[in-house]
């Protein structure tokens, strides 16, 4: 018994490792699949494909030129240099006809190699006489310069994959198969909301010492813009449980996915957790990862729940590390949830065994003997600079520790798609 009055310290609640709670949200967004629709290849971008892909034609449709040259059929016409007459001029687009046996078709690039030739020499072999004949200078052989039809993509061929999110080698790749329409999962509408009494919003003079900038609102924003989903911004909600309530209810006939920020702690300020758990279901909370260890996960009816910490660090790593792997899956993406790492030294140390899995900021650097990970200054979770020069994150398990030139795993913000 303690002499406070309050009795024994409660144990203290068990976190949930990250690993597990990513595979949970992965199999949460699983769970449901958007609906269908077809856009103009225009469109397309970023979206998520909803169907296979096979090809409906050969790329190239037809045999054609790699050079500008003149295209002969190689049989029987003897040693070089030969002279040979222009039978015929095929530029790019036309529709030659069948080439006169030994005769040489004027051929460009791209051009279908007429019926009945089988090599392109180069024009650089040749040389062009005034009769409108021209003389092939250097030894040739069967199929030379010549593009196959299908060689890039033969018909059939799977060339796309459903749940592929389509990026512009996949655009263009629809585009040479005329396809000009794609099936792809409609856009997530994702519901976001800004906890917070303190919370003043840019533009407008900060009144009193307890005001501060709603920068939640603004980097959770740019956070879903990058990954192609449609916007319900709600604004900022009341530090009270009654407005905390009506909100979600809100929010939760507005989109298939409701993102707060703040108010997911243990104060009796924190009004979110509760309010899920009397408007719907709390999945899980509490993840034993730092920065953002009262994540909240739940439901509100049909929409799906994610409470991310308020301090903006907390919300910059846990959507990073957590969230972005729901909406990647809910998204109707099938593959390619975890982010890019590799492992490089650090030129900091961990000297206490770490409670969480921690994500530290940091900026490769050079040391002079190749490059390491150099952590910023103040790794707070109030401290978003940490990340606005840093160029990804360290991932350092729980309970070890560290010294410089020891291996981590960085994770780069390129390989999320936000930096
Ligand atoms: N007694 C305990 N206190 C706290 C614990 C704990 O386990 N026991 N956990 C700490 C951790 S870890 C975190 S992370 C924070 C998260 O708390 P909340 O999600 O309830 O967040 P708030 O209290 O609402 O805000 C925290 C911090 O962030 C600022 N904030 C909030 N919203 C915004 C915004 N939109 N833009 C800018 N800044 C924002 C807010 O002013 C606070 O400073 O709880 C710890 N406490
Ligand atoms: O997990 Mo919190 O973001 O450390 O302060």
């Amino acid at each position: 018994m303690s002499d406070c009055g309050c009795g024994d310290l409660p144990a203290s609640t068990s976190l949930m490792p990250v690993s597990q709670a990513i595979e949970r949200l992965r199999q949460a967004g699983l769970a449901k699949t958007p609906e269908i629709e077809t856009v103009p290849l225009e469109s397309a971008l970023n979206r998520v494909l909803a169907q296979d892909i096979l090809a409906p034609v050969n790329v190239p449709p037809r045999d054609n030129s790699a050079m500008d040259g003149y295209a002969l059929h190689t049989d029987s016409l003897g040693e070089v240099p030969l002279s040979l007459h222009i039978s015929q001029r095929i530029p790019a687009g036309a529709n030659p006809l069948p080439l006169e046996p030994g005769t040489a078709a004027r051929i460009f690039t791209g051009a279908v190699i007429p019926e009945g030739a089988n090599a392109v020499v180069m024009q650089e072999n040749c040389c062009v006489e005034a009769n409108n004949r021209v003389i092939i200078r250097q030894a040739f052989r069967t199929g030379e310069n010549i593009r196959r039809a299908g060689q890039d993509i033969t018909v059939g061929t799977p060339i796309l994959t459903q749940g592929e999110r389509l990026g512009p080698a996949a655009i263009g790749m629809l585009a040479s198969l005329g396809i000009a329409r794609v099936p792809v999962y409609r856009r997530l509408r994702v519901a976001i909301l800004s906890t917070g009494d303190e919370l003043v919003e840019p533009g407008n003079p900060l009144q009193h010492s307890g005001q501060i900038y709603n920068s939640n609102r603004y980097l959770l924003q740019a956070l879903l813009k990058r990954l192609d989903v449609e916007i319900v911004d709600l604004g900022v909600i009341a530090d009270n449980l009654p407005d905390t309530l009506s909100a979600l209810q809100r929010a939760q006939t507005l989109a298939d996915v409701v993102i707060s920020t703040g108010g997911v702690s243990v104060g009796e300020e924190d009004h979110v957790k509760t309010a899920v758990e009397q408007t719907g279901k709390l999945d899980f909370w509490k993840i034993a990862i730092k920065p953002g260890k009262p994540l909240a996960f739940g439901s509100l009816g049909e929409t799906a729940f994610i409470g991310l910490p308020g301090n903006p660090q907390s919300v910059w790593i846990t959507f990073l590390i957590l969230g972005r792997q729901f909406l990647l899956a809910r998204q109707g993406q099938s593959q390619g949830y975890a982010p890019l790492e590799y492992r490089m030294p650090i030129a900091f140390e961990v000297s206490k065994p770490l409670k969480r899995e921690e994500y530290f900021r940091v900026r490769i650097v050079n040391d002079g003997t190749g490059q390491t990970l150099e952590k910023h200054g103040n790794q707070s979770s109030g401290v978003l600079s940490s990340s606005l020069r840093a160029d990804g994150v360290a991932r350092v398990p729980a309970g070890v520790t560290l010294k410089p030139g020891d291996f981590v795993h960085f994770l780069p913000f390129s390989g999320f798609g936000v930096a």
